[in-house]
């Protein structure tokens, strides 16, 4: 049975079309990444998912529950670490955690609250008010929240958007250890080399479709070749190398360009024509592909 099961799921916002049907089968022990520009559909989707919004048309089951006629089911088998901040000022990070477990049934939970909580550097904050707590803190706490009744499904709407580095190794650690006891884990995220690192399949999704959906490195793969990284001291890029840049917006500010190069033998030209330009070169290296090159690459093409 899949951890996830999207079928042809629409979401109308008035005259917007959030999700254009959207199919994805999610199965158990992935670690998957949901991928795509701001306004790509990713939230609403997720919200679908958590039930707390309506598909028009469509069906998402969670381990075999479906999210609306079987909303509670489904419900157990998902946790969710929601984008937007949200607690009750009022309440310690343990009472707000008990009281997660009280909505999920959950009595004597405290074993697994205090386990939580050390796994995400919290236990020194457990008595604190949540309104005394940073912004990363409070990320944390939605975190734990998230896992208070040990979901098989996890789903992270952007865990790391601004957070520090500590928290997110912590995060990683704590999230890579349950994807390794068996929990799926669904993340949407800006940061390509997060999802590039933890991920094993990836769907891209842009205007509410699915434009991509393949295994990380298939993906990477799909880009073959590597880019030069040209920083110029002295000149500009000469014309004729335009149509090599990958990033068009290079041509217009800065000194910095990124080439396309399928092999080697390819630089010697491109330096060659650099030098007859008058051009100084101040650094250069050359980078393999990655998921960011893929991502844009995709994007651009689903114009
Ligand atoms: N409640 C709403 N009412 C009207 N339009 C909405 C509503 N929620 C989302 N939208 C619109 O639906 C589209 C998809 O938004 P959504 O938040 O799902 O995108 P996203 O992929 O999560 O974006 P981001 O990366 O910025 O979080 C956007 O154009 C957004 O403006």
């Amino acid at each position: 049975m899949a951890a996830l099961q999207i079928t042809d799921v629409k979401k109308r916002y008035k005259s917007l079309q959030a999700l254009g049907g959207v199919s994805l089968t999610i199965e158990q022990g992935e670690f998957f990444g949901l991928l795509g520009p701001n306004g790509a559909g990713k939230t609403t989707l997720i919200s679908i998912v958590a039930g707390l919004n309506r598909a028009d048309s469509g069906s998402v089951a969670i381990h075999g529950h479906d999210v609306v006629n079987d909303y509670r089911e489904a419900r157990k088998h998902l946790g969710v670490v929601p984008q937007e901040l949200v607690f009750d000022p009022f309440f310690t990070v343990r009472e707000t955690l008990r009281m997660q477990s009280g909505y999920f049934g959950l009595k004597n939970n405290d074993a697994w609250i205090d386990e939580v909580m050390e796994n995400l550097d919290l236990t020194n904050k457990a008595d604190t008010n949540m309104r005394a707590l940073s912004g990363g803190m409070k990320r944390r706490v939605l975190v734990a929240q998230a896992l208070v009744h040990k979901p098989p499904v996890i789903v992270l709407d952007e865990p790391t958007a601004g957070v520090d580095v500590e928290l997110r190794q912590t995060l990683w650690q704590f999230i890579g250890r349950l994807n390794r006891e068996g929990h799926t884990i669904v993340l949407t995220t800006h940061y390509l080399e997060e999802a590039q690192a933890l991920c094993n399949r990836i769907a891209m999704l842009k205007f509410g479709k699915v434009v991509a959906l393949d295994s990380t490195s298939a993906l990477i793969k799909r880009i073959s070749g590597s880019q030069l990284i040209v920083q110029l001291g002295q000149g500009r890029l000469p014309e004729g190398l335009h149509h090599l840049v990958s990033h068009p917006d290079e041509l217009v500010s800065g000194n910095k360009y990124t080439l396309r190069v399928t092999d080697y033998a390819e630089v010697e030209p491109i330096l060659a024509t650099l030098r007859q330009s008058g051009a100084v070169i101040e650094d250069m290296h050359l980078q393999q592909a990655d998921l960011e090159d893929v991502f844009i690459q995709i994007m651009e093409g689903e114009k």
